[in-house]
């Protein structure tokens, strides 16, 4: 069976299906339904059949090159090679290496398969009209090169449709990072949980559409595996938006409190304050200094002001406890004051979405941050940096050449805060090691004052009383359906008035 899996996360089918595997985990799994009394052979036999069935209406009338390469993804390739053949569709097979140098169910399925094996050479042949690409998967274990190179370039060139199995060749599953060269494919089949490859940058991009085939490994293996990356999906925080009874007064929604930027900069306090009350919450107050009153007074109308001048206007404003979630930074400045606002936004307690020159303040002393958030951590807090503010923040305590999901991570668990790290593949960290790949944003988010939305959205989340990870992912997902709904040409302002109708369709 395969399951369409959308790419705009606006819908999946099969709600276990948020799980991400690394490389390693899905062949524990493999391993643990072996052990279930599930032969291996039939895995490859189900996941071979759904290569088939991916690639066949790809191939009309034309010859199929089906690449196999020495290891078990060679073994699916072949598989598909036979229900190819059966389908009436002329199929040729390249083997990088030689049959007689298979193993296991490889071996096995190389057996199956009655046509003639060719060589890999540095060309595709000139008769084919679609490619299945089972050179390597799971078992890459080093950069792509020689032989397996030259025909992923000539596949590149071709322009043909491919097939990938499982991940295209050269793509590393579990950071989606390449290693050597890759292929691009039109269209990946993999096999009973996504990977974290296929939703992270580059390898999105080279993974084309994604198909998830079911080829019979339970469910249960799960939890033995306790994976801790997850596709940011509806279903993992929808239930907790809803406040679940009717007689609530605006307060039981949350009150969020953004601090705002000086008179010359206040766009970025509205553009977070506006979408905090669009995303449900209850009351919203901008806190600005004094000079700045006028300017966003004439701006505000449902969003309420008071004076926020200097660390003790900040002070005053979070003596009401029930302003129980702030945004500092968007607009902010860079230095000491906001510095010594953001101390004392954490140390009130209160939650914290830490944005912008929040984060960039604390360049040269990460280390006071991190102890800030680390005295209390039943407070949440979630920082929302961009890559530059990432690195400004982590870049002398993170190995900034790891993958961005294995940075994220270091970093939530260093500074003990949510990290949202953002851009086309948005991630969520919590500093327990769980993670979330949000995947739903398009390019025209990459708009001025956008991240300003995000960090209010998340506000919003915290102040109705969602846990830190789960605000953060439900807003990162809020913050692209918006944004798909508003569509091309969109600007941060019109964000928030698109939120409405993101909600109302998960209402229903
Ligand atoms: N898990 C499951 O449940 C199921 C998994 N299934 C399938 O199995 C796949 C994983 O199979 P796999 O472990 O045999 O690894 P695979 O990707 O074939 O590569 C290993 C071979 O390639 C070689 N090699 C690697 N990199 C190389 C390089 N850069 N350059 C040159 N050589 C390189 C490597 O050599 P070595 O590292 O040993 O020197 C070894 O010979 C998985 O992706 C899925 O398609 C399905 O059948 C259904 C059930
Ligand atoms: N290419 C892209 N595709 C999808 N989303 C993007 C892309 N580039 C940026 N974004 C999103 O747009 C937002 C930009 O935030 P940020 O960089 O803080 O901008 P600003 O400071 O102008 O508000 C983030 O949510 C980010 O994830
Ligand atoms: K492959």
């Amino acid at each position: 069976m395969i399951n369409d899996w959308k790419r705009d996360g606006r819908r999946s089918r099969v709600t276990e299906v948020n799980e991400l595997l690394t490389t390693a985990e899905m062949a524990e799994a493999d391993r643990l339904a072996i052990a279930l009394g599930i032969p291996g052979i039939e895995l490859m036999e189900n996941a071979g059949r759904a290569v088939a069935a991916a690639a066949l209406p790809l191939a009309r009338g034309t010859e199929v090159l089906v690449m196999c390469g020495p290891g078990n993804n060679g073994g699916d390739g072949f598989v598909a090679a036979r229900h190819l053949a059966a389908a009436g569709r002329k199929v040729r097979v390249m083997l990088l290496g030689e049959v007689g140098r298979l193993r296991g169910d490889a071996a096995v399925m190389a057996a199956r398969w009655d046509g003639d094996v060719h060589l890999l050479g540095p060309d595709v042949p000139g008769a084919a009209g679609v490619v299945v690409d089972a050179l390597f998967g799971a078992g890459l274990s080093k950069p792509v090169d020689g032989a397996a190179a030259a025909a992923i370039e000539a596949v590149n060139r071709s322009g043909l449709p491919v097939v990938a199995v499982d991940v295209p060749t050269g793509l590393d599953g579990s950071s989606g990072q390449v290693r050597g060269i890759a292929v691009r494919a039109t269209r990946t089949v993999t096999f009973f949980r996504l990977k974290p490859g296929h939703l992270l940058m580059p390898g999105r991009d080279l993974c084309g559409e994604v198909r998830l085939a079911d080829i019979g490994i339970p469910g249960s293996v799960l939890d033995d595996i306790r994976p801790s990356a997850f596709a940011n999906r509806r279903e993992i925080w929808a239930g907790r938006l809803c406040l679940g009874r009717r007689d609530i007064h605006k307060y039981d929604r949350g009150h969020v409190l953004v601090v705002g930027g000086d008179q010359w900069n206040t766009g970025a306090a509205r553009l977070a304050a506006r979408a905090a009350l669009r995303a449900g919450a209850g009351l919203v107050t901008v806190a600005s200094p004094t000079a700045a009153l006028p300017v966003y007074a004439s701006h505000l109308t449902s969003v309420m002001l008071r004076d926020g001048e200097g660390v003790e206007g900040v002070k005053a404003a979070l003596a009401d406890p029930r302003r129980n979630a702030v945004v500092i930074g968007p607009a902010a400045g860079v230095g000491d004051a906001t510095r010594d606002k953001v101390c004392a936004v954490l140390a009130a307690g209160r939650s914290a979405v830490l944005d912008a020159d929040a984060l960039t303040s604390f360049e040269a002393s990460p280390e006071q941050l991190f102890g800030a958030i680390l005295s209390d951590r039943a407070r949440p807090v979630v920082m929302t940096p961009h890559e530059g503010e990432f690195r400004r923040l982590f870049g002398s305590v993170v190995d900034m050449d790891a993958d961005k999901l294995a940075r994220a991570r270091a970093a939530a668990r260093l500074s003990g805060a949510v990290v949202l790290l953002k851009g086309t593949d948005t991630i969520v960290a919590a500093p327990d090691g769980k993670a979330w790949i949000n995947d739903n944003a398009p390019e025209w988010l990459a708009t001025a004052g956008s991240g300003d939305v995000l960090a209010g959205i998340v506000a919003a989340l915290l102040a109705r009383g969602l846990p830190a990870p789960l605000a953060a992912a439900a807003a990162a997902w809020l913050h692209g359906a918006a944004a798909l709904r508003a569509g091309p040409g969109l600007i941060a302002e019109d964000l928030p008035e698109a939120i409405p109708s993101v909600l109302r369709e998960l209402r229903n």
